[in-house]
Parts: structure tokens; sequence; C-alpha cells
């Protein structure tokens, strides 16, 4: 099942095209990431999907359908740029929040103060909001996004301004929404962020995708493709000699890089060195996204 469905979407403003021929689907119950570089059009594709602006070309569904108003309610949106209200208490807001989305005020009530509680900042519940530092208003404005328990949970810059503990607290009740089976679209420039939280990214620059797909494919798809292995022995690096299918080793002090032909598998000389060798360890070698991340962007500039 797809919870939001963009088919060769574009989008220009004053003539210029800021979306370009975007296709993607983002799946029920995953974390999908939305990622690219300052002005690559990020937040304009969040806008276009929450209707508050049209494409040029292109369909785009949410829950399999144009997005009604009342679908609207089952969107939490927390956008780039922040607002709320500072002159009221912060628990009174975020009861009010979740009512206006048509959440009973019972309800409204147990959830903001278990949110509350759930980042520790439920010993300020009676401040104004203007009362608090930025990183808590932040962290306030993450709970007004999810305060009405949404479905689908829209995410822009979710970590801007926080510090490493309140990154954390985020983080864990983002991986906690995807486990109770909601789906979150996540822009962000942290890519380790993204690494670590999202099933599968779109990455994309200058209005363009670049990337798509599951991380764990994509650090596979740009990886060197080699693999790193410390054997019990020294003796152990004969056995390397014995196998095929390896156009290059590298020897450090304590292990060996070993680079395979084109079109072997890194897997299968893992096996056939298990059998010749005592292994102590060894790793695939991947990219991490930052690198892909880096590389991608570089290389378009170049072109
Ligand atoms: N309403 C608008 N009118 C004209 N240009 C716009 C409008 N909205 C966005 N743009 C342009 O579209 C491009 C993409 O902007 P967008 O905010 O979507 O990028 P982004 O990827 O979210 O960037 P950032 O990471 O810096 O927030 C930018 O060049 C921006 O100037």
């Amino acid at each position: 099942m797809h919870t939001v469905e963009f088919e060769s979407v574009s989008k220009s403003f004053a003539e210029k095209d800021i979306i370009e021929d975007i296709s993607f689907s983002v799946r029920s119950g995953e974390i999908f990431g939305l990622l690219g570089p300052n002005g690559a059009g990020k937040t304009t594709l969040i806008r276009l999907l929450l209707d508050i602006i049209r494409p040029d070309v292109g369909e785009i569904r949410v829950f399999g359908d144009f997005l009604s108003s009342a679908a609207k309610d089952r969107i939490g949106y927390l956008p780039e740029e922040r607002g709320l209200y500072r002159k009221m208490k912060l628990l009174e807001m975020l009861v009010y929040l979740a009512q206006l989305k048509g959440m009973p005020k019972k309800q409204a009530q147990l959830n903001a103060e278990s949110l509350l509680k759930s980042l520790e900042l439920y010993e300020h519940r009676n401040k104004k909001v203007e009362e608090l530092s930025k990183g808590m208003q932040q962290q306030i404005q993450f709970l007004s996004a999810i305060i009405h328990n949404p479905e689908l949970v829209i995410l822009d810059e979710p970590f801007s301004g926080l510090d490493p503990l309140s990154t954390k607290a985020v983080k864990a009740r983002i991986l906690e929404l995807r486990n109770s089976g909601k789906t979150v679209v996540l822009s962000t420039h942290m890519m380790e962020h993204a690494q670590t939280l999202c099933n599968r990214i779109l990455m994309l620059n200058k209005g363009k995708r670049v990337l798509y797909g599951t991380v764990d494919e994509i650090r596979r798809e740009h990886g060197k493709n080699s693999l790193i292995v410390e054997f019990v022995e020294k003796e152990g690096l004969n056995a390397i000699r014995e196998i095929s299918g390896i156009r290059k080793i590298t020897e450090y002090e304590k292990s060996v890089e070993i680079f395979p032909e084109e079109g072997v598998n890194t897997q299968i000389l893992l096996k056939e060195l298990i059998h010749r060798a005592e292994i102590l360890c060894f790793e695939q070698s991947l990219p991490s996204l930052n690198e892909i991340f880096i590389e991608t962007v570089e290389s378009a500039v170049n072109e």
C-alpha cells in the first residue's frame, strides 16, 4: 500500500523549473527521506504533497486519492518556517491544536500530557510558549505536528536547532511513530540521521531525481564493492592467491582489502576464503549516505 504517490510531477515558478518530472511513492508504515542540497526543491515537493500549491503537470495521490480537506486531518505537518501561539500555555496550546484537527478534548488532553512527558517537557506545561528556550520551542513544534495522532507525518528539517540530547529524543519518537504503523516523510540535510532513520529515500538536485530507493540498496550500489578481511594467521593471505575473480589486493598492517573483478560478488569471494583460511573479522566496505550525497551533487555540478 502506498500512502503518497507522485507521478511525473513538474512545477515551475516564474518560468523557472523547480520540480522536473518527479515520480516516487511512499509506502505505508515507512520512514521516507527527502534529501538534497539547499534549494533542491524538497520544501516545494512537500507543499505539492499537502496541496498548498498545485503541480503544472503530473498527478499526486495521498491515501490513494486526491487530497480532500477531510483527509488533511489525517496528516501532521512540521513546516520549515516555524510558528506557534507564543502567548498560549504549552499544554493548553497542544490540546487546542488537536481539537482543531477533530480530536475530542479529553483524548487531546491525555495525548498532550503523555507527549510532553515523553520529551521531558511536562514540568513546563503551564509556561507560555514564549517563555521556553528555542530548542524547547522546536520540540513543541514537533509535538504540535503529531498531537492529533495523524496517520501521515511530514517533518521538514525536524532536527534543526536541537542539541544532541533533544535530537536523540525526537529521533526516538519518530521511530516510535513508525513502529506504531504511521508513515513518516522526513526532509533533512543531516545524512547521518537519514541513514539511521529512513527505510527509503528520494534525493533531489536542482529539482531532478538523482537517487531513489532503500538506503541499503543505494549504499551497496555506490560501494567500491570491496571486502576488508583480517586473517587469524598472516599465512591466510596465501588463500587469496588460490581464488579466481580478484582484480586487486591492497595489504594493510593487519588486514587486506580485496577488490573483485567486475560482476563478481564479494559474498562468493568470502565463502571461498572461509573454506581456505581462518578469518578473524571481515567487513564489506560501503560508503555513507553523506559520501554518496556529496559525490552525487558534486558530479552534477561538473556535468
Ligand atoms: N513561491 C516561490 N516562488 C518562486 N520561487 C520559489 C518559490 N518557492 C520556492 N522557490 C524556489 O524553488 C527552489 C527550491 O526551493 P525549496 O524551498 O523547495 O528548496 P529546499 O530543497 O527545500 O531548500 P532548503 O534545503 O534550502 O530549504 C529555490 O530556488 C526557491 O528559490
